[in-house]
């Protein structure tokens, strides 16, 4: 039976650690502050960004929601991100996901200020993170996962890691982040196209899944002792429970917990990871930006 590997309790910790960074922080004339620009009123985005700011203000830090109009323009959000890019106490700025389909998610998060992007997404931010540049803001989900399994002693190096998925803010800077020396893993991306996928995944001794399609990880498609990561976000419906509707991951949770060694549960595995590093880019956001005012 794997053991759970709990993204709240190691997030639990990384915020009392964190506490004491912000209160140093704050002895030094510094309060970090993070701006969170909503648009519109998907549910789930309000939740996440409500998480968020309520993570800042418990750690002593500056949370604060800008909310937009669904209907807002291209110009009128860049016009917002401009003022906040200009403003002193805002160390970070992210945007949150998924935009209206009328907005230009790229050319958005590209407006955003580099020395700002907390997420990680500008492609300044992406290039430096590639070639290991540690000026870079490293996207908060890959970030969260490295971190888990180094506080967790899972060990990387010499490891196949398989990827599921390749999406743009998790599957590709986590493959890059884990082949880098250090971590010195061998990585393998799949996605939607590869052929057999069943064949790669059983070879995985650490298999990362960030799809969002719940089950595409069965008991058959893993080996004995592998280490599952579990990113998935589902929202199944769910009458008996309060919100009606629960979160799932996407890999079958209790048949591969017979066969893993460990695995993150959803919730409770990297969700609360990628929130708790979105904190730590704060930080060193407005680190960076108190060693840029020393004379
Ligand atoms: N600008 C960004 N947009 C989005 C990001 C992101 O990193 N930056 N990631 C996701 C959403 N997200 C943070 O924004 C996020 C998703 C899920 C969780 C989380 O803790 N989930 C819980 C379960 C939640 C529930 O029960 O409702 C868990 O897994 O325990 C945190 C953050 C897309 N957009």
């Amino acid at each position: 039976m794997a053991r759970n590997i709990d993204g709240t309790e190691i997030s639990r910790v990384m915020r009392a650690e964190m506490a004491q960074q912000v209160a140093d922080l704050q002895a030094q004339g510094v309060t970090p502050g993070l701006s969170v620009v909503l648009v519109g009123n998907n549910p789930a985005s309000q939740a996440y960004v409500s998480s968020k700011t309520r993570a800042c203000e418990t750690l002593g830090m500056k949370g604060q929601t800008l909310h937009l109009p669904e209907d807002v323009s291209t110009e009128d959000l860049f016009a917002a991100i401009d003022r906040l890019n200009a403003d002193a106490s805002v160390h970070g700025i992210l945007v949150q996901l998924p935009l209206p389909a009328h907005l230009p998610y790229k050319a958005v998060l590209e407006h955003i200020h580099p020395d700002k992007d907390v997420d990680g997404f500008h492609p300044r931010n992406a290039g430096l993170a590639f070639v290991g540049d540690p000026r870079a803001f490293v996207p908060c989900t890959p970030a969260g996962i490295l971190e888990m399994l180094r506080r967790e002693d899972i060990p990387t190096r010499g490891k196949h890691v398989v990827i599921v998925g390749r999406s743009l803010i998790v599957s590709k800077p986590l493959a890059s982040l884990l082949m880098a020396p250090g971590p010195d893993a061998t990585v393998t991306i799949t996605h939607r196209h590869t052929p057999d996928l069943a064949s790669f995944t059983r070879q995985a001794d650490i298999l990362i899944v960030a799809v969002g399609k719940q089950n595409l990880i069965t008991a058959d498609m893993v080996k004995p002792g592998v280490v599952v990561i579990d990113v998935g976000q589902n929202r199944v419906e769910d009458p008996g429970s309060p919100r009606g509707y629960r979160m799932v991951g996407d890999v079958d949770f209790d048949a591969v917990s017979q066969v893993a060694q460990a695995i993150t549960p959803v919730p409770g595995g990297v969700g609360p990871m990628t929130i708790t590093m979105l904190l730590a880019n704060t930080i060193q956001s407005a680190r960076q930006a108190l060693q840029a005012r020393a004379p």
